[in-house]
């Protein structure tokens, strides 16, 4: 788990203007110090008591290089010119060397760090995100990166400053009275103990419902991601009643456990802070009564004793955010730490550096896989794809062709045995640009927010625009474009024209033959369409195989009749292997669903 250590480590890179900004930020605040204790000694001017022995150094020092003489009137000068000095004069001073620096530290390392998270998103094995719906991740990173803006500069611009006042102040009140120095840092270390250790435990709380919360919100992303489901089964009520249960159950735990500890917390300090004082006023008034402290001591000692326990309330109130705030920062960084998948692609843009061609040769040898290791779903796969050749993977939902795909793809690693690709090992190969010389069309087609030119050209931005005609011909996605007004140049996506289930599937055929790939994946690209859409699909993949090496995933058995080889899986084994003809005169599994999808009537 991450801790401290790694929220701090998340502004390394700008250490060197933290340090001076933070110190900066600390020096004005000790500076502000400096108006009461002058108003203290202007008082002993003027009530004819003795002045402290800097003061009085100062003046005299003064008075040697000037015109003016030493006397009242120099003494009240020199005061009221560091008055001026540390109130005026800095004024313009303090902001650019504070206040700037905080907020520009925190923004850099906001940049910096959003394109970090997006590398870790991209290089996240794909397991990661069957696991943790999109609202969940989402939710996790908006809530951290935020809370490490906000906490930056009061962080380094209030907190730590203030306590480098507090410090000052003890200073100050040692130098005048000892006792009331000791017992000022006494109370005051044992006010900032009991405070810090409550806010541990409520760190702890804090915790526990961000994880409960993060639950609550990732139901929210699952509902708007399942909206048509949740329409289509009437549930909406109890999804609202799921939800006002959750939000009741935060809502409890969130005031009587945090917030009121919290509040608990003020309360006691609060009430020690205010004895604190006005025991520091009776004593130093006793001290000045009995003529052992001058009035400007007193007044200095009581007014800076005040700043100090002032300062208590905000250095609490900024110590009670960041614990509100520590657990979400931390869960960031919890994401952040996770390994990499074996199967990330490359993060740079030029990585022309290995650039593969293959003649489609494909080979799983001795291939066994499971994603829990104990429960294999493909068991011993031994298969050649020639050149060229259209292979279709057929067998039961379950039955392991798409976890084949995705271990071709090297989203994930084989448990035993290899696939080679023109006889070399593909995980010796460069991932990325191994995956650039592949392409697959999904049963659901991703489309981007853009045009459709954009949407087509994904994979490959270079591309001529006759080689994106081309493909459009062959995916027959000319036919809808030819009919949209504003044609290639057609805003598609999120917030543009809506496509159908068909119009998408032939956009992703497109845009897979525009890659140029060695080898093509057609993972059920049919299963989901209508009978004209599926017409015009197979009529557009006709035209494709035999250009290159094919695989297509199917269930309906009438896409596939043309495949070279028919493979039948069945619970992670190859049962069957042959041409349509050869399987349909073996009495085996593809002669029962051939039959079955015929006639509608089960073999005996
Ligand atoms: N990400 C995953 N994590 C764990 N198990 C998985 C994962 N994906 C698939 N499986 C399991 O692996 C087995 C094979 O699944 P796979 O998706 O490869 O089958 P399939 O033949 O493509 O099925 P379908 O035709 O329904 O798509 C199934 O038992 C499935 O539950």
């Amino acid at each position: 788990m991450a801790s401290f250590k790694d929220i701090l480590s998340y502004y390394r890179q700008y250490k060197t203007i933290a340090i001076f900004s933070i110190v900066a930020s600390s020096i004005f605040e000790i500076l502000d110090l400096v108006v009461p204790y002058a108003i203290g000694q202007i008082l002993n001017v003027l009530s004819n008591q003795p002045l402290d022995k800097p003061i009085q150094t100062l003046t005299i020092q003064i008075a040697n290089i000037t015109p003016f003489a030493d006397g009242k009137l120099l003494s009240l000068g020199v005061l009221m010119g560091l008055i001026f000095i540390v109130t005026v004069v800095r004024s313009p001073i303090e902001p650019w060397m504070g206040i700037w620096f905080h907020w520009e530290i925190s923004l850099r390392a906001r940049r910096d760090k959003l394109k970090q998270i997006l590398a870790k998103i991209l290089t996240l094995p794909l397991s990661f995100y069957d696991e943790n719906n999109p609202g969940r991740i989402a939710n996790r990173i908006a809530k951290g990166i935020e809370n490490h803006t906000y906490s930056y500069p009061e962080f380094a611009g209030q907190l730590l400053p203030k306590l480098a006042r507090v410090l000052g102040i003890f200073v100050i009140i040692l130098f005048i009275e000892k006792w009331t120095a000791i017992a000022f840092l006494i109370s005051f270390v044992l006010i900032l103990y009991f405070g810090l250790r409550d806010l541990k435990e409520l760190i702890r709380q804090e915790g526990l419902f961000d994880r409960y919360s993060e639950n609550t919100q990732s139901r929210v992303s699952e509902i708007i991601t399942n909206i048509k489901t949740v329409k289509a089964f009437a549930t909406e009520g109890i999804e609202l009643e799921r939800q006002r249960q959750r939000l009741e159950k935060e809502f409890q735990y969130v005031v009587y456990r945090i917030h009121k500890g919290y509040v608990d917390l003020i309360t006691w300090q609060k009430t020690v802070i205010h004895a604190s004082l006005f025991a520091v006023m009776l004593f130093t008034l006793i001290a000045t009564v009995q003529g052992k402290m001058s009035i400007g001591h007193f007044i200095t000692t009581y007014t800076v004793a005040s700043m100090a326990y002032a300062e208590l309330t905000p250095i609490s109130q900024l110590a009670e955010v960041f614990s509100r705030r520590y657990s979400s920062m931390v869960r960031l960084h919890d994401f952040m730490n996770l390994p990499s998948g074996t199967d990330a692609g490359s993060l740079h843009l030029n990585t022309d550096d290995y650039s593969y061609n293959f003649t489609g040769k494909v080979e799983f040898s001795h291939l066994t896989f499971g994603y829990d290791a104990n429960r294999p779903v493909l068991k011993d796969i031994n298969l050649l794809i020639k050149p060229y050749q259209t292979i279709a993977l057929v067998g039961k939902s379950g039955s392991g062709k798409s976890t084949l795909v995705k271990l071709l793809f090297r989203y994930f690693e084989p448990t035993q045995g290899k696939i080679l690709i023109d006889g070399e090992d593909i995980r010796t190969l460069d991932v990325s640009s191994y995956r650039r010389r592949l392409a697959i069309v999904h049963q659901e087609v991703d489309v981007f927010n853009g045009t459709i030119l954009d949407n087509l050209t994904y994979g490959h931005p270079e591309v001529s625009f006759e080689k994106v005609e081309e493909a459009c011909r062959i995916a027959k996605v000319n036919e809808f474009i030819n009919e949209l007004k504003r044609g290639y140049y057609t805003v598609v996506g999120e917030r543009g024209v809506r496509l159908s289930g068909g119009q998408r599937q032939r956009l992703g055929i497109a845009r897979a033959l525009i890659v140029n790939p060695d080898v093509l994946v057609f993972d059920e690209a049919t299963s989901s369409l209508d009978y004209e859409s599926e017409r015009a699909i197979q009529l557009a993949m006709r035209s494709i195989l035999g250009t290159r090496t094919t695989i297509i995933i199917a269930h309906r058995l009438s896409t596939i009749r043309e495949a070279d080889k028919i493979v039948v899986l069945d619970a992670g084994r190859i049962v069957e292997i042959g041409s349509h003809d050869e399987l349909l005169s073996q009495q085996g599994i593809y002669q029962r669903l051939h039959y079955l999808q015929e006639t509608g009537e089960l073999l005996a």
